[in-house]
């Protein structure tokens, strides 16, 4: 095992039902960049992401959504000159014994997509935007002013999003949303999993920049001050999200284990919580709606390495997140009462409170 944690494949007979492809002879040091290994193998079906193996720079795991688009792409690449990769003749093996899901270092089962997390309610489009509208994204909100938090940085649009109350001032109206994230708010509209968005256009964005490593606390978006659809785009590094459902009663978490996204004590956990994770990679939008968005708390864990599949991702630079969400009129009526602080009133307060993400 490398040092940041891929395997070289082991023998000739490993299996071929894996959507990771271990491809040598590939990579930055021979001057191809990630991205234009993606563009080659993406003729061949989605692909997910593409991660150095190891730290020679000449080889590279390319990972596939789907199995069959792995095989299509290691039969016709493998041992023959590739002419969208500067002519090279690359070495391509089946990455891995365990297709897409392998336990995390905290044993949690990190998956690729929202159809393998398997919460109602939560639906994932890879490369929801271009590379070049990433940077036009990030080129924008950098020329605009960032609210300093204290790990990391926010701006807001449409509403204020206030962190002590973790609700918005519905009076203060800030405008629009800018116009550089028009396309996106069209775009969402035929996002899967939405019937009717016509009547729940957003207009609330927040842009979190959180440096390499930072995460989020645990929190469920404050049910009165937002409607039912949450998008968020990822943007710039990748994460992992990891999703809590409480089985029994609303969890308070102990306000002294969660700071600034930290657990600082680990406490013990309730046995009848059940944790999911997804990873995120740039450029995925993410839709977080009914029981996801209502009764499961999302939480982005402050690593530097998350395991992903067989093989670790560093989360080696900033990662900036686009989070729409539509304020909402009246008080939640969701079927969801016990994590709704609509129907319980100041009781849930102390949760809201208690999972500060400041
Ligand atoms: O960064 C993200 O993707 C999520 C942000 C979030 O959960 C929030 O702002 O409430
Ligand atoms: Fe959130």
């Amino acid at each position: 095992m490398s040092k940041n944690g891929f395997s070289r494949p082991k023998g000739m007979g490993e299996s071929k039902s894996s959507p990771n492809l271990y491809v040598a002879n590939c990579g930055p040091a021979v001057g191809l960049t990630h991205d234009a290994i993606k563009s080659a193998f993406q003729s061949f079906g989605e692909v997910i992401g593409v991660h150095s193996a190891d730290e020679s720079g000449v080889r590279v795991i390319v990972c596939f959504a789907e199995i069959t688009a792995a095989q299509a792409a290691f039969q016709a690449l493998n041992e023959k000159p590739c002419p969208n990769l500067a002519g090279r003749v690359l070495h391509i093996r089946y990455s891995v014994s365990r297709p897409q899901k392998v336990k995390s270092n905290d044993s949690i089962v990190v998956s690729q997509s929202a159809k393998e997390l398997a919460i109602p309610g939560i639906y994932m489009v890879h490369e929801f935007i271009s590379l070049e509208e990433e940077k036009e994204l990030l080129k924008a909100v950098d020329e605009r002013p960032w609210k300093s938090l204290s790990k990391r940085r926010v701006q807001h649009y449409g509403y204020e999003f206030l962190y002590e109350t973790r609700n918005v001032d519905s009076k203060q109206f800030l405008g629009e949303l800018p116009s550089f994230v028009s396309h996106i708010l069209h775009n969402i509209q035929s996002f899967p999993g939405l019937n009717d968005i016509s009547s729940k256009l957003m207009d609330q964005l927040t842009v979190n920049e959180y440096p390499c490593g930072v995460g989020l606390s645990p929190h469920i978006d404050t049910h009165s001050a937002f409607d039912d659809l949450i998008f968020s785009l990822s943007l710039a590094g990748p994460c992992i999200m990891e999703f809590r459902k409480y089985n029994e009663g609303n969890w308070n978490p102990p306000s002294s284990t969660v700071i600034d996204g930290e657990e600082l004590t680990k406490c013990a956990e309730p046995s009848n919580v059940t944790r999911k994770a997804v990873f995120l990679p740039p450029r995925s939008m993410l839709l977080m709606s009914g029981e996801g968005r209502y009764a499961w708390h999302h939480y982005i864990p402050h690593h530097k390495v998350d395991m992903v599949g067989d093989h670790a991702v560093r989360r080696d630079s900033r990662r900036v997140s686009f989070t729409f969400r539509k304020v909402r009129i009246g008080p939640c009526q969701c079927i969801y009462q016990q994590f709704c602080d609509s129907q319980l009133g100041s009781e849930n307060d102390a949760m809201r409170m208690s999972a500060d993400t400041r």
